[in-house]
Parts: structure tokens; sequence; C-alpha cells
């Protein structure tokens, strides 16, 4: 097959969804998505052949049944098998429904028809093979904090979102008024997918840039000038590393929403935060993740 993924199936207990979620997004996997079976829930991850063998496959199932042993669960039964591209983009599409975040935003798959009367900010979107379709705690968090952050006060700043995935942050800031985003991403291709959400949302270039790269392409882009706020869902081992770059395009008066970071990983990302001169303002959480909203 020319363009193969590897879809894995894990029926677990529900209670089990977010460490599953966890370890399949540490795994690299996109595109997943979870329905109820009876008293259990089938979750479905794809992954490109190419990123993991045989196995690969089977330390991840070892690795989930020892997640199950380690909180006194059922052990989830995992499955999985190649599949090509046009299946991948339609078995999890069937399973991905518009859905209504915070109080503004209803984040809308691209291929149904657009509603034709709806008090929210529509975001349509088409993921492809990139992360950030409003399901995850940690994107729907962000959008929650966004929502609170810039959509009553119309001050219209400019943003970087770091690691922008489907494009979903930068877009829904743009929705709410910013100014100008920046959205960087070192995955060509959440960078194809985040520009191809940004037509689907008749957002110019020029008001969203969409760039392949990180923190240092940002700091480059911006010279002398620097962020209003700042936007970064990534997973906690990472972020650490960025705070310095992150810290660097701030001005004075920036403010940042940062999230991809289990609970218990939040003391760590706290304590550098602060050594950068960022104050920890509130601390969300959702399931096992949380959500940091920092300012200077
Ligand atoms: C969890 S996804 C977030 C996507 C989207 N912003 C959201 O909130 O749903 C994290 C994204 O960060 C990207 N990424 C990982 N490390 C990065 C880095 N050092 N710099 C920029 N992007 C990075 C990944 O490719 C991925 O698309």
């Amino acid at each position: 097959m020319a363009n193969s993924w590897w879809e894995i199936k894990i029926l677990g207990d529900p209670d089990l969804e977010d460490l599953i979620f966890w370890r399949l997004d540490s795994f690299g996997c996109r595109g997943m998505s979870c329905e109820s079976k009876g008293h259990s829930q089938l979750i479905r991850a794809h992954l490109p052949q190419n990123q993991a063998h045989l196995l690969d496959l089977a330390a991840l199932s070892l690795w989930l049944r020892q997640d199950a042993l380690t909180v006194g669960l059922p052990l989830p039964l995992t499955q999985w098998h190649l599949i090509d591209e046009e299946d991948w983009a339609s078995s999890w599409k069937q399973h991905w429904q518009p859905t209504e975040i915070g109080d503004c935003f209803l984040i809308y798959p691209a291929w149904l028809s657009v509603p034709q009367q709806t008090d929210r900010l529509l975001l349509r979107l088409d993921p492809g093979a990139a992360f950030g379709t409003g399901t995850h705690p940690t994107t729907h968090l962000c959008l929650e904090a966004l929502e609170m952050r810039i959509g009553y006060d119309h001050s219209h700043p400019v943003i970087a979102d770091i690691g922008c995935g489907s494009g979903i942050l930068s877009i829904a800031s743009v929705l709410l008024g910013a100014k100008k985003v920046l959205g960087v991403d070192i995955d060509p291709l959440a960078v194809r997918s985040a520009r191809s959400n940004r037509e689907l949302n008749q957002i110019s270039a020029d008001r969203l840039v969409v760039k392949k790269g990180s923190v240092e392409l940002l700091s480059h882009l911006l010279g002398e000038k620097k962020v209003d706020g700042i936007l970064c869902n990534i997973l906690a081992e990472v972020i650490i590393d960025l705070i310095p770059g992150i810290s660097a395009i701030a001005s004075p008066h920036s403010w940042g929403i940062i999230s991809g970071i289990l609970l218990d990983q939040a003391k760590p990302i706290a304590d550098t935060l602060e050594q950068h001169n960022w104050t920890v303002a509130t601390l969300w959480k959702r399931q096992e993740w949380c959500c940091f909203n920092i300012r200077r």
C-alpha cells in the first residue's frame, strides 16, 4: 500500500480513557477518536506506517496494560492493522461530531454542511493528519482560556501559537478579534493542515501567518517586536525547553496560555516559568491535564 497507516484499536475501561490518550499521544498517534461499547470504550488512533514497527506496537500494547495495572483497572485489549490513507480519513471522520466549546465556539467538521443558524463562532476544521480537533482536554482548556482572555475585551492582540497543529487555536484567536496570529509547528503535515484550515475559515495569510518551525523562527520573524499573547499546547517535556524562547518574544505586558501538561508535571513547569519572570495567574484542570494562564 502506498500511503499506509496503522489503525490501533483499544477496548478498555472508560476510566482509562485519559491514560490511553496520553500514551497514544506520546507514541505520536493522530486522528484519535473514542466511542462507547457497552460498559467499555473503544479508542481508535492512527499512525503513519513508517513511524512504528510491529515491535513498537507490541511495546505500546504492553505499556497500556502496565498503565491499567498501575491504577488497578482491567487490562485493555489492543489490536492493530494497516489501512490505506483514504480508509484512515473516513474511519475517524465518522466519529468526530460538531462540538460546542466554552460560551462561544462551535467546532465544525469541514465535511459537514454549515448550519443555517448559530449564535456561536463557527470554527470549521479538517485537521487531516494534524493534532487539534478540540476533543482533547488540553485544546479544550486552551480554547476556554482564550475566550476568557480576549473574548470580552476587544483588545485585538498579536498572538504567537507555538505548536499550532491543525491551527485550531490560531483560528479561534482570529475569530475572537486578534489583529495578527503567527502560528508555527515543526511538523510539515501540521503546517499544511493549518494553512488549509485558514482558507476554510476565510482568513487571510497576512492575518494568520503559518510557518514550519518553532520559537526561534518566531523570534526571527518578529525581530525587535514582541507579541501580546502566547499559546503553547505541547507536551511538558518540550515546553520546559521552550520557556526561555517564549519569554524572549514576550513584552513586559504579555500573557500566555500554556497546556499539554499532566497535573503531576505542573510544578517543574510553574517553577521554570517563575524563574523567567512569569506569574502563574491560574491553573485550570480537565481530567489529568492542566492549563496555565500566565502573565508578566
Ligand atoms: C498537542 S499538539 C497541539 C495542536 C493545537 N495547537 C491544539 O491545541 O490542539 C502539539 C503540536 O506541537 C507540535 N510541536 C511539537 N514540538 C514542537 C516544537 N518544539 N516547536 C513547535 N511545535 C512543536 C507538534 O507537531 C503538534 O502539532
